[in-house]
């Protein structure tokens, strides 16, 4: 039903009216489609506004296709969020009164800028609101995957966890390394401020043209897409996912980067050939991913990038020690205690 108790309440206080009076002030606010349940907060501003009347998915799962072609039809405004693909069928389904789509997202994949731009229809989404999380998470992935944290905790919890080994689940140091993130924008520049303190000596970043402003505050210097490739140990993946990026994480990529190398994506799945990431986890050509975002959402708990848990144990155990005694990074000058 259409409605908002408060914005009732509200337009009886400016204009008592009558029940039918009143009926028809509220028959005449512009009406908007929630297409999922949002923070309260969020939900307060709409309602307490007294400008519209609204109506609202109310559930945490997204408002099957079919129901929400139906209840578009007519609206002035949406609000969803990035499970909803606002394409022409939508547009067409809401009809001529639509004026405003806003997307509580930072992402704007799953709209169509394009159809939307064509009918003239005015777009808001949430930029910046999830830099600081999605920073914090990618750090997160970055020091898990490296650290192999899950593959401990298994190991730990299965029995898998035996006498001290010299280096047994050693991992990769940031201490060092080169850092190189695909897409330098607010949470690229946000992932590097994290990573600082960690020592990394050198942040690098690719993108479709150089950004220096934002570059200059992690001082972080421009490479082609293929440099980035071969110098990063760590690489960050942060851009957003268009026509051009789709699928640009594939065998291309990870076949020039280095064999001890970490891939994190918190950007969406869709920049990832997930098929080549398999690939390039199983034959060791990198040597690890931490992914926040995949393709499909969730991924079936079949996906053979579950499975991939040995396989790419053993692949990075092996690469680890390659490299640990080539560098001799492990041994340090002999210090007497006695
Ligand atoms: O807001 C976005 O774009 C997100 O990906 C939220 O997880």
């Amino acid at each position: 039903m259409w409605c908002s108790r408060t914005a009732l309440g509200r337009l009886r206080r400016i204009a008592p009216c009558t029940v039918t009076g009143f009926h028809r002030a509220m028959s005449t606010l512009p009406k908007v489609y929630v297409t999922r349940k949002v923070p309260p907060d969020g939900l307060d501003i709409l309602r307490e506004s007294g400008q519209v009347q609204f109506e609202m998915w109310d559930s945490d799962d997204p408002v099957p296709r079919v129901e929400l072609l139906k209840k578009v039809k007519g609206c002035d405004g949406i609000l969803c969020v990035l499970t909803e693909k606002i394409d022409a069928q939508l547009l067409e389904a809401a009809g001529p009164n639509l004026k405003v789509v806003s997307t509580m997202s930072v992402g704007f994949d799953h709209l169509s800028l394009d159809e939307l731009k064509k009918r003239g229809i005015r777009v808001g989404y949430t930029p910046d609101v999830l830099t600081d999380c999605v920073a914090e998470l990618t750090v997160a992935l970055l020091l898990a995957t490296s650290r192999r944290l899950i593959e401990a905790t298994h190991e730990a919890k299965t029995g898998g966890w035996g006498t001290w080994r010299t280096l047994w689940l050693c991992g990769h140091e940031l201490a060092n390394s080169t850092v190189g993130i695909l897409g330098l924008g607010r949470i690229g520049v946000a992932i590097a401020e994290r990573l600082k303190p960690f020592k990394v000596k050198k942040f690098i970043y690719t993108d479709v043209e150089q950004r220096p402003e934002l570059a200059n505050m992690i001082e972080a210097e421009y490479v082609s897409f293929d440099e980035m490739a071969k110098q990063s140990d760590f690489l960050a993946v942060c851009c957003a996912l268009t026509p051009e990026t789709h699928g640009i994480c594939n065998l291309n990529l990870f076949s020039k980067m280095k064999k001890n190398a970490i891939f994190i994506n918190t950007s969406r799945g869709g920049v990832v050939n997930q098929e080549d990431l398999y690939e390039a986890l199983s034959t060791g050509l990198i040597a690890g991913a931490g992914l926040d975002v995949t393709t499909p959402e969730p991924l079936p708990t079949h996906h053979p990038l579950f499975t991939l848990k040995n396989c790419g144990k053993h692949a990075r155990l092996m690469i680890q020690m390659y490299l640990s005694i080539k560098k001799k990074k492990h041994w340090t000058p002999l210090t007497f205690i006695v």
